[in-house]
């Protein structure tokens, strides 16, 4: 799916977690929220950011499997459901991204009461989220850093030919 993508966006780990942090600072006063929910798997990083800034202990996950078909991904099936609440309120529900929004628009039908923050936002899924740290086109693949690996780049001079 994302191989298709016209341009990357490449985030390391220090630009996650300061990105993360901002998003943490914009959720305050923190007294307002039980707790937290990461969807797994690309939200736990994230969630334990925000539960660390916010001093939230109770941290519960949400596993959410999906279907391709013709490379749009519907047919949402919880995989693993929440259990700290039944409806959301007072809850942070955290993801990575959102992209297509339909990962969400699924998840807002089960905890409609929550408030639901992603690192990233692209145009489509923007309207799902309350909260959002940085804005990408739709064409960009974010990678991150979980997904990556160092590894030696040739200098520019040795690149020429
Ligand atoms: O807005 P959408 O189009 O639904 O896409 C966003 C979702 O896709 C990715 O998760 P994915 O389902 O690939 O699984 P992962 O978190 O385990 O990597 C990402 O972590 C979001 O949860
Ligand atoms: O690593 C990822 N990067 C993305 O841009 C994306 N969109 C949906 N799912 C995604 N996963
Ligand atoms: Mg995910």
């Amino acid at each position: 799916m994302g191989w298709h993508s016209n341009k990357e966006f490449f985030v390391s780990w220090e630009e996650l977690h300061r990105a993360t942090k901002e998003l943490a600072r914009r959720q305050l006063p923190a007294e307002q929220y039980q707790g937290v929910i990461a969807v797994s798997r690309g939200g736990l990083v994230p969630a334990a950011i925000i539960a660390r800034e916010l001093n939230l202990r109770t941290v519960d996950c949400v596993s959410v499997s999906s279907y391709d078909h013709n490379e749009q991904r519907d047919d949402l099936n919880l995989l693993k459901d929440v259990t700290a609440t039944e409806d959301g309120e007072g809850f942070l529900v955290v993801d990575d991204l959102v992209d297509t929004g339909n990962t969400l628009k699924f998840l807002r039908q089960r905890l409609p009461k929550a408030k639901f923050i992603t690192v990233y936002a692209k145009p489509a899924g923007m309207e799902l989220v309350d909260d959002y740290v940085a804005d990408l086109e739709q064409d960009t693949w974010i990678h991150f850093p979980w997904d990556m690996h160092l590894h030696y780049v040739e200098p520019l001079a040795g690149q020429e030919s």
